[in-house]
């Protein structure tokens, strides 16, 4: 669906992107990961045609951005980090303009910009003021527009920046209606658990080059191959965790304020031994419990000594 074959942009000395490569297929929701700076707005500039590369390849849908850039700007909505709207103008008016300029005319014009409304739940301001609208409001007629053409693939340039957590929920909610609609998306944000619920494949970026890249899963899997306990004991905590560290099943045990980090060696998944150990010892547990990793932490392995 969406294709990068080292593609490549740089201004003056500075390699804004570099030789990324990059597969996604119909469906995918992409979450395009990087501080700022990092080179995210121009990848995607790149692939929505608006932006040509000093090297390399990318297809949408099969179409190269080189030979085809107007079949891709039908398939494509790109949805920028900063974008204006009109003064004097209301929702619905703002939305039938580029519905026009789209060429969807005809009876029909109307009842597909009530329906883009509808589905991100802004009806209720169709008659509103554009420049009278909240960040989170303007966000989500951004999304109304892009929606407009009816694009496979949605670029989507840190849709949910700015907003206050409650909106930024939304804006998530709103990309995983998106996705169940089939749609293509790479959205992108610097921070990476915002995004963790919402994509199956993430990617993380920095000075230009994708230092990760994967399915959500396979990159826990990554991080992970062996199981973290945490475990806490009513009293004599440090003498508990060197028992445990000389269990042949445990790999490492640290101190993390009064919890005791247990890893257990790689290959081993079954940990009731440990409960069994130190209760046979006469300690109390307090707190057993496997560490969840979520993505947050998973950002933090993966990137360690990479991202500056
Ligand atoms: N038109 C330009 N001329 C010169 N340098 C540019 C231009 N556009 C971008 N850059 C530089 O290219 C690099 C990548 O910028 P880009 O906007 O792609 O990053 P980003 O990851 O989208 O950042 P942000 O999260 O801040 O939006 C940056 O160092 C930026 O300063």
């Amino acid at each position: 669906m969406i294709k990068t074959v080292n593609l490549t942009k740089k201004y003056g000395d500075l390699i804004a992107v570099n030789h990324l490569n990059l597969e996604l297929d119909q469906g995918d929701v992409f979450g395009f990961i990087g501080p700022n700076g990092s080179g995210k707005t121009t990848t995607m500039r790149m692939i929505a045609t608006l932006l040509n590369p000093d090297y390399g390849e990318a297809y949408v849908c099969g179409k190269s951005i080189y030979t085809d850039p107007e079949e891709i700007r039908r398939l494509v909505g790109f949805m920028p980090d900063f974008f204006g709207v009109y003064d004097d103008m209301k929702v619905i008016e703002y939305l039938e303009f580029f519905a026009a300029a789209y060429r969807i005319n005809g009876p029909g014009r109307r009842k597909i910009c009530e329906e883009k409304l509808e589905l991100v739940d802004m009806t209720y301001k169709r008659d509103a003021m554009v420049n009278q609208l909240s960040r989170g409001q303007t966000q989500r007629i951004g999304l109304a527009r892009v929606l407009l053409h009816e694009p496979e693939v949605l670029l989507l340039d840190e849709p949910a920046s700015g907003l206050d957590p409650r909106v930024r929920i939304e804006i998530r909610n709103l990309l995983k209606r998106l996705g169940e609609l089939n749609k293509t998306i790479i959205v992108s944000s610097h921070i990476l658990p915002e995004l963790a619920d919402v994509c199956n494949k993430v990617g993380i970026i920095e000075k230009g080059e994708l230092l990760v890249n994967g399915s959500v899963t396979d990159l826990m899997k990554q991080v992970r191959s062996a199981i973290l306990l945490n475990i806490c004991v009513a009293k004599d905590t440090e003498k508990a965790a060197s028992l445990m560290e000389q269990h042949s099943e445990v790999d490492e045990v640290n101190m993390r304020g009064d919890v005791i980090v247990v890893r257990l060696q790689p290959e081993v998944r079954d940990y009731s031994f440990l409960p069994s150990l130190l209760i046979e010892a006469g300690y109390k547990l307090t707190l057993f419990r496997e560490e969840e990793l979520n993505l947050e932490t998973a950002f933090m392995e993966l990137t360690r000594g990479l991202v500056q």
